[in-house]
């Protein structure tokens, strides 16, 4: 029994990972997205996430309540520790990571697919303005990190979303049923 799979979807601000983990859930029913806990406000939307303060955050680390956390765009993000236990038992989820937080998660999970999802620079500040969940200095940070590189020895599907999001989640289907053979 190999257990199942993380599906990291990572790429820059605006790419469209929340887009295509959507879309992909809707192609594959079966497919669970992780619900990751996010020291955001819970009025700004986004994705269905739990939000939590820094203090709440910082004691759901020390008692070891997530199985991967990191920090970017100076908000904190955790996933369960279930969400280790349910990969273990033999199920898929999805979830979008940072770019960061690939090499721990190569660590923690025993198969890891990484998804990067890619687009040009132009179509993310156009998709980060349309999408107004930011300030416009939030914006300019985001974009500033765009073309961060990850990390190495990783096996990498890349997504490219520059076209309908359909495009890009029949890529994702693909890369997903090959990997699975
Ligand atoms: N292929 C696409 N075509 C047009 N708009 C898209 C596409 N993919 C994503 N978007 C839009 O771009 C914005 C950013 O997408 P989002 O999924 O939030 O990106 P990310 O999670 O990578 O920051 C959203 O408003 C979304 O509706
Ligand atoms: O280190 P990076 O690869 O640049 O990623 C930084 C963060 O950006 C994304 O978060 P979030 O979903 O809050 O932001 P986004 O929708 O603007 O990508 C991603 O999930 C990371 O938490």
């Amino acid at each position: 029994m190999n257990g199942g799979r993380l599906i990291a979807v990572v790429g820059p601000s605006g790419v469209g990972k929340d887009s295509l983990i959507d879309g992909l859930l809707a192609a594959a029913p079966a497919l669970r997205r992780v619900r990751r806990v996010i020291t955001r406000d819970a009025a700004l939307g986004g994705e269905d996430f739990d939000p939590a303060t820094p203090e709440a955050f910082a004691e759901a680390v020390q008692r070891g309540a997530f199985c991967l956390h990191w920090a970017a765009h100076g908000m904190q993000y955790g996933l369960p520790a279930g969400v280790l236990q349910t990969v273990r038992g033999g199920a898929d989820r999805v979830a979008n990571l940072s770019r960061s937080a690939l090499p721990r998660a190569a660590e923690v999970f025993p198969r890891l697919v990484v998804m990067n999802v890619i687009a040009a620079p132009e179509v993310l500040a156009r998709r980060l303005a349309g999408r107004g969940r930011e300030t416009a200095e939030e914006i300019a940070g985001r974009l500033a990190q765009a073309s961060k590189p990850l990390p190495s020895g990783l096996d990498v599907v890349t997504v490219v979303n520059d076209g309908p999001l359909e495009h890009a989640v029949a890529q994702a289907l693909a890369a997903l049923q090959k990997e699975r053979a």
